[in-house]
């Protein structure tokens, strides 16, 4: 049996990079970025208008004048205008062009139009005012986004400014998401005195949609050649396979004795964890295999510390260690990391994690009272209120 802290090395180590493909750009959402986003063009590319009014020469307004006779409009989304007389203003619109021998907006609140003749209320005025100057927030060629970066809303409007229409991302790895168990049936089906429904594939297909992989699923019935001839087949199609159940120590708990039989490399089997200790990692040149225990928390558990971090290295993507606070004081003996079901609150300024009571490993329904597991390590037995340890958020 070996340590979480191992277990994470190992399964980090065999990350896999699966390249780059380029998708339209409104289908990038949650991707992880795999180029640098240039500035096109400056930002503003123009001497914006930023307020509806008039555009004057400041050095008039500034040798005393107060009214300007109007010479025309310039509208958003027209070519620039020019200010023949400088004594002269330009009505102009939010978005325009600064019209040139211009240089100074002012506001229609404060000025009065009549006659063709706008007059100034206010007594001061700032020179430049009301205009967003060309380049003021970034220059042509600058660095918008830096690739390795998980895309969301604002990395989209940044793409659709620059004309980003396809944008390159991290490829995502094939998965295939393996149940196994005489006892389980379908979600559609009614099942028996003696049977359940199975749920972990379908905890497992969302957890990964999270990180927007589709996933294909089958359920494999506790039979020997028909599991090995199965995976077999999977092991060739695709680039991580992901199993829940059948990997301790039962009769009929055949993927351990399948998985060598199959020549998958073994790295682990069992970590000093609770829940989630018999757990499974192995591969072979194309393939990486995460075999789950099957309790649904073991499951869930197990596949946001191990598999997550796992393809975040595998795509590039940089990630912070998250930590709470307990907010109770915890006691527990076994000398094995413990994944603790908790629900978040923020308390003046801090994370705080409050402990949900379960039934253990078996207890799925207790998953939808937390947001988070807290990972409390296997040196210490008492665990006191007010000290921090990482968490592991799952909303
Ligand atoms: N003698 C020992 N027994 C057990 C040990 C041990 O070390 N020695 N470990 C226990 C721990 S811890 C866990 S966790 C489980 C893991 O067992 P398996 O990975 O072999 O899983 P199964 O026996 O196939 O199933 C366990 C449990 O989970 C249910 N299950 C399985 N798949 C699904 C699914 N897709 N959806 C819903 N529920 C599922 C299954 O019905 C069982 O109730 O072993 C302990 N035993
Ligand atoms: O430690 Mo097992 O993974 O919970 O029931």
């Amino acid at each position: 049996m070996i340590l979480v802290k191992d277990a994470k090395d190992i399964i980090l180590n065999s990350a896999y990079n699966f390249g780059v493909e380029e998708v339209p750009f409104l289908k990038s959402v949650g991707r992880i970025l795999k180029e640098n986003i240039l500035a096109d063009r400056d930002f503003p590319p123009f001497n914006r208008v930023s307020m509806d009014g008039i555009c004057i020469d400041f050095n008039a307004f500034k040798n005393g004048q107060g009214d300007f006779k109007v010479e025309g409009i310039q509208a958003a989304g027209i070519e620039q205008m020019t200010l023949q007389n400088k004594e002269n203003c330009i009505e102009v619109m939010t978005g325009a062009v600064l019209p040139n021998n211009a240089n100074t907006v002012i506001r229609y609140e404060d000025v009065t139009l009549k006659n063709g003749i706008a007059t100034i209320n206010i007594n001061k005025i700032n020179d430049c005012q009301n205009v967003h100057a060309k380049g003021k927030d970034r220059k042509v060629d600058d660095v918008l986004i830096s690739e390795n970066k998980i895309i969301s809303a604002a990395e989209i409007g940044v793409l659709a400014t620059v004309g980003k229409s396809t944008v390159k991302v991290a490829k995502q790895p094939k998965v295939m998401i393996v149940s196994t168990g005489d006892e389980l049936v379908g979600v559609n089906e009614i099942p028996l005195k003696h049977q359940i429904r199975r749920s972990n594939v379908f905890t497992l297909v969302s957890l990964l949609e999270r990180l927007k992989i589709s996933s294909d699923t089958a359920h494999i019935t506790d039979d020997k050649p028909i599991l090995k001839q199965k995976i077999k087949g999977f092991l060739k199609d695709y680039d991580v396979l992901l199993f829940s159940g059948a990997v301790s120590k039962g009769k009929y708990d055949f993927l351990p004795e399948v998985f060598e039989e199959l020549g998958i490399e073994k790295l682990f089997h069992k970590v000093a964890q609770r829940p989630g200790k018999p757990f499974f990692y192995g591969k072979t040149n194309e393939c990486n295999i995460f075999g789950f225990p099957g309790n649904p928390i073991s499951t869930f558990v197990n596949c946001l510390a191990y598999f997550y971090p796992w393809y975040y290295k595998s795509t590039g993507l940089e990630t912070e260690e998250e930590t709470a606070i307990l907010g109770e004081n915890v006691s527990f003996k076994p000398n094995l990391e413990f994944f603790l079901q908790v629900k978040l609150k923020s308390k003046f300024g801090h994370l705080v994690a409050f402990p949900v009571k379960g039934n253990g490993s078996g207890d799925l329904a207790s998953l939808v009272n937390a947001d988070a597991f807290i990972q409390l390590p296997n040196d210490k037995t008492e665990f006191k209120t007010g000290e921090n340890y990482p968490i592991i958020r799952y909303r």
